[in-house]
């Protein structure tokens, strides 16, 4: 076994259901859970929502075709509750009985928190996957709705994205198995972003679309001078900023390309949405005043909704 770089399939093999149809027709896009060895373990225990693949409610979730997740287990509990409310569906209570993350389901709508980076945000990934596998929900979108730094762009201003980049700047999600760097494709759906950005439009919400950087930590790595440690100047910094730009980065945040890789991988439609909470170009610290805060991370939530209800009209 080499210690070098390897390019990740982006499609498994398929576990149990299959998309299309015997016809070639299209047919139901099943939510794909790959791992050849979960069909020879009768029991799956989703530790961190401690559900259990066994438990009779799980082909509950079969009729889930929206999955909204985002860092904060608070801004989802909010979230469900006020999409319950202006949309008149009754709100589950919390689905989840562990304290890692929250869980609620409004009709065909998920909301989860899934913590801060791609790490744990990864853990929440691969169990709603295999929930949503192991009820056979079909053609479902992930929609990360997040807060994110700015790079351009005024605080208070939606990015929807279109494309991320790892910290090379490469449209790619790395993964750490077996010694060796695995590269992964980390694209997302361009029509979800079209659909987001021209909801967006719409409403009049300030939006703007373009390419996410996903950075491994808060401070250094997306080059803030406000960190407990720095070894890099304020020149730095802004050659870096500068570069960003240059290659259509308009927004930072800490979980954009493992989320556009693993929902590839989970053959899943897959948007990101964020509010810009500062221009990085004008400084490193979030200062804006709790009010602005409450009425920005509304923007992409409102936004979402909007596009949810008009999908739920049609369905
Ligand atoms: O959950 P959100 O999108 O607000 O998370 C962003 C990205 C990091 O996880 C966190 C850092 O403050 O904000
Ligand atoms: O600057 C910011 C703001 C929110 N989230 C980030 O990751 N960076």
């Amino acid at each position: 076994m080499s210690n070098g770089v390897v390019n990740g399939t982006t499609n498994g093999h398929t576990n149990g259901t299959t998309n299309g149809t015997a016809n070639g027709t299209a047919g139901p896009q099943y939510v794909q859970a790959t791992n050849p060895h979960l069909k020879t373990q009768a029991e799956d225990f989703l530790y961190h929502f401690g559900i259990s693949k066994t438990s009779g409610d799980i082909k509950s979730f079969k009729d889930i075709k929206i999955v909204c997740c985002g860092g904060s287990a608070g801004r989802f509990e909010m979230y469900a509750k006020q999409f319950g409310k202006d949309s008149g569906i009754p709100v589950s209570k919390n689905l989840s009985s562990s304290d890692r993350f929250v869980m609620y389901k409004t009709g065909p709508v998920l909301w989860v928190n899934h913590g801060m980076g791609v790490p744990s945000m990864s853990i929440m990934l691969n169990e709603v996957i295999k929930l949503l596998h192991y009820a056979e929900a079909s053609d479902v979108s992930f929609i990360r709705i997040g807060t994110s730094g700015g790079v351009g762009v005024a605080p208070g201003t939606v990015v929807v994205s279109n494309g991320t980049l790892n910290g090379l700047f490469e449209e790619k999600h790395t993964q750490y198995i077996r010694r060796q760097v695995v590269k992964r494709d980390a694209v997302l759906d361009q029509s979800l972003a079209k659909e987001l950005y021209d909801t967006g439009l719409r409403l009049g919400i300030p939006v703007e679309n373009g390419m996410t950087l996903c950075a491994d930590d808060f401070y250094e790595g997306q080059m803030r001078l406000d960190g407990a440690f720095c070894e890099y100047t304020a020149e730095d910094k802004f050659e870096f900023l500068k570069l960003l730009k240059e290659h259509g980065v308009r927004n930072i945040e800490m979980e954009a390309t493992g989320f556009a890789s693993f929902t590839k991988r989970a053959n899943v439609k897959a948007g990101i949405i964020c509010v810009a909470l500062l221009n990085r170009l004008n400084g490193d610290q979030v200062t804006i005043p709790h009010d602005d805060y409450i009425k920005f991370e509304f923007r992409p939530f409102n936004i979402v909704c909007a596009f949810i209800q008009a999908k739920i009209a049609s369905l």
